[in-house]
């Protein structure tokens, strides 16, 4: 069975990129290209990884009005990702028109709320509730507009599920108990993140910014 782990290339650098990927390939189930990586590389730079063989999660977190990013998915399309996401947060037409523009294999993936915010940034925001709220919240707003699954923390995956429990859930902001938090602040271990029913899980710098990522990857996966 394939890890379920995704690894979160996070840097401009193509061939810190490859090398990156080319080294914790036998311990990772995908990659997942995001903003930095596509900044700088591009389509171009998303058809050299596709070369590795590995699924690729492309998350460039779509969030505009739902013509734009129906047309953005459509052009995106040719690389026929395995992952791509959007927010949950630019509403119910804009998720049903991605969902419609994108290839019948990728899944649409909403993002709800950030791992890297807390209630206080919520409340900054305008909005009113716990994380546990508005993750519930944007759960149902997904699950009705049709797309495939979501984006939340460890700390609300499971009460995403019970709200949709054919969804698929993407679990970002995982750290062994000794890691490095950074700018993440809704945290849990990779195992905690599975156990309350992750489908996958995301992990970044605890693998990129190790001295030896492979044995960071294969650490990881012992721990599942
Ligand atoms: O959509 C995501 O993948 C994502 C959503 C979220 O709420 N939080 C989050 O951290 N991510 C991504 O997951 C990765 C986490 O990286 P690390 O904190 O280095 O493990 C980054 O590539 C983020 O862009």
């Amino acid at each position: 069975m394939r890890s379920p782990v995704y690894v979160a290339l996070d840097t401009p650098d193509l061939a810190r990129a490859k090398a990156l990927a080319t080294r914790v390939r036998h311990h990772v189930g995908g990659i997942k290209l995001g903003l930095e990586f596509f900044s700088a590389h591009g389509q171009a730079g998303v058809h050299a990884m596709a070369e590795l063989g590995l699924p690729i999660f492309l998350d460039l977190k779509l969030h505009d009005i739902p013509n734009t990013v129906a047309k953005a998915v459509q052009a995106l399309g040719a690389l026929e990702p395995a992952i791509l996401t959007v927010h949950a947060s630019g509403g119910r037409a804009m998720l049903e028109d991605a969902k419609a523009a994108a290839p019948t294999g990728t899944k649409v993936i909403a993002v709800t709320m950030l791992t890297s915010l807390d209630a206080s940034d919520l409340t900054a925001t305008g909005i009113v509730g716990s994380a546990h709220d508005q993750v519930s919240r944007l759960t149902e707003l997904a699950r009705e507009a049709g797309v495939d699954g979501i984006v939340c923390s460890g700390a609300e995956v499971a009460a995403a599920k019970k709200i949709w429990p054919k969804g698929f859930f993407v679990v970002p902001g995982v750290r062994l108990p000794d890691g490095v938090v950074g700018d993440q602040k809704r945290v849990v271990t990779p195992r905690q993140a599975l156990d309350a029913g992750a489908s996958i899980i995301v992990v970044g710098r605890p693998i990129t910014q190790a001295e030896d990522p492979d044995t960071a990857a294969r650490a990881i996966g012992a721990t599942l």
